[in-house]
């Protein structure tokens, strides 16, 4: 698992840390990391022009000591000081011992130009709002060089706590992070402004538990159900899908597709799209009528391309079993319904059903995502599946959230995300629990999305199709 823990955790953890050890051997600890990781980053250092953005804080403190080490091994080290009388300055008698020069910001263009490496120490974990004026003129000279850019414990101009980018930010092609992954680090639209993240233990004791989390292979590997020499099909599990409609019959087909490769035992749908469905998929148990008569169900995916048939949203919420409500659900499910429950439930909208579900604009969600997906959560006493480029996962009674690292820009396409919830439907049904079942089928769904693309475009038939053969790459 991969976590992230908040700015004032991290801040409480140094503090501590702090308290034991020797004044500045924290920051040495952060600088040998970072140095460390642009020597990797560059051909040679001997002879590199390195340049640093140095801003007012403990930031610039990391670049100024990371810079002296490189100076000692023969790259030309330049610092550009945001706020020369306010430069940490330790770090700044240790990089002129180094041999290397510092200019104020006036002076910064020609330096920046000619830079092969640019370390950017403006703001980390204490930056607060867009970056100032003085600092967005720096990183657009960024913008315009060839530089590599190392981001210094995160890209300066991004919110360490949310993902948000309130203006200006830096583009790095690599961020050297401290401690631990701060939640930006994770989540976009700071996440793309990262590049390729590396943590340094700094030996920092975190909380358990993260406020994000990552599930990495073999978390996944380890959640997949796995039917054992006992199981029949309903201890395996049966999933229902009340989906589709005679305008919308596909969604029911797409839903039922991710269903049948989500290690359900059985299938069984309810809907007027029952033909189109046998046609594809003659192993699907039909069933004519509302869903609480179709049979024994332990889990149901209730709302894909349903239109406005408010009946069959109400019918399967009352059920006492796990839930999935999606699209048109979403719309027609009764809030203080949802909110009544008492088996799980599991909302997965994308960010304008987000939206609307809270009563904000759709920009609003999308800037702050990590904050919408836990209100979401609270809201509705649910388990919430925000789809995007990066999905998060809330639990309904707070906690961390998971974020999905297998999003793929080619699932963004008609249907992909019926396939999404027949495939978390059946994985609820498989007992797996709201928060398990969601963030496994996205990273399953993330990973069938990039296999059935691999650099052309897929359909979401396709995604569903390339399921079988993700799931036994995780599982082997
Ligand atoms: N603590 C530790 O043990 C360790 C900490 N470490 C390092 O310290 C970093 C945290 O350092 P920090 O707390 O000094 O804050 P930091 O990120 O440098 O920024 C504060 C400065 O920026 C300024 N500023 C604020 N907003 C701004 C904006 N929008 N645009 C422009 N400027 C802005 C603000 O100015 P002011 O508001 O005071 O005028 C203030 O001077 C952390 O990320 C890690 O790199 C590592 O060495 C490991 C050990
Ligand atoms: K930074």
């Amino acid at each position: 698992m991969r976590t992230a823990h908040s700015v004032e955790t991290v801040r409480a953890a140094e503090r501590a840390l702090m308290a034991e050890l020797p004044e500045g051997a924290l920051m040495q600890r952060a600088a040998a990391g970072l140095a460390a990781a642009c020597a990797d980053l560059l051909p040679r250092v001997y002879g590199a022009r390195v340049v640093l953005l140095v801003g007012s804080g403990d930031n610039g403190g990391d670049a100024l000591y990371a810079g002296a080490r490189l100076a000692r091994r023969g790259a030309g080290v330049t610092a550009v000081l945001l706020a020369p009388e306010r430069t940490h300055e330790g770090g700044l008698r240790a990089l002129r011992s180094a041999g290397a020069q510092a200019v104020p910001v006036d002076g910064a263009a020609p330096v920046v130009a000619r830079a092969d490496l640019v370390m950017d120490g403006i703001v980390g974990i204490g930056g607060k709002g867009g970056l100032r004026p003085d600092a967005a003129r720096l990183v657009s000279l960024v913008r315009e060089s060839g530089a590599l850019v190392v981001a210094v414990d995160l890209p300066s101009g991004v919110e360490a706590d949310t993902g948000e980018v309130l203006g200006d930010a830096v583009r790095a092609d690599a961020t050297v992070t401290f401690g631990t992954y701060k939640p930006g680090l994770l989540i976009d639209p700071a996440l793309t402004y990262a590049g390729a993240v590396r943590l340094v233990d700094i030996g920092l004791s975190l909380p358990p538990a993260p406020d994000l989390e990552a599930l990495q292979y073999a978390d996944v590997a380890a959640l997949l159900p796995e039917p054992g020499a006992s199981s029949d099909k309903y201890r395996r599990g049966v999933v229902g899908i009340a989906a589709g409609s005679a305008t919308y019959p596909g969604a029911a087909v797409l839903a039922v597709a991710g269903a049948l490769r989500g290690g359900a035992g059985a299938v069984r749908y309810v809907g007027p799209a029952a033909d189109e469905v046998l046609a594809r998929f003659p192993e699907v148990l039909v069933h004519a009528g509302p869903p609480s008569a179709a049979g024994r169900v332990q889990a149901w995916v209730v709302g894909p391309g349903i239109g406005d048939d408010a009946a069959r949203v109400a019918d399967v919420l009352a059920q006492d079993v796990p839930v999935l409500v999606d699209a048109d659900g979403l719309r027609l499910a009764d809030p203080s319904v949802l909110r009544g429950r008492t088996a799980p439930t599991v909302l997965t909208p994308h960010a304008g059903e987000a939206a609307a579900l809270l009563g904000v604009s759709r920009e609003s969600v999308e800037s702050g995502r990590l904050s919408a997906v836990r209100r979401l959560a609270a809201e509705f006493s649910a388990t919430v599946l925000l789809k995007g480029s990066t999905t998060l996962v809330a639990p309904a009674g707070g906690g961390p959230v998971r974020v999905n690292p297998t999003g793929s820009a080619w699932l963004a396409t008609a249907g992909s995300g019926d396939v999404l919830s027949g495939l978390c439907g059946a994985l609820l049904s498989a007992g797996l629990g709201g928060v398990d079942a969601a963030s496994v089928g996205a990273y399953l769904h993330g990973l069938a999305g990039r296999r059935a693309a691999s650099g052309a475009p897929a359909s979401a038939s396709d995604v569903a199709g390339a399921l079988p053969a993700v799931w036994r790459d995780v599982r082997g």
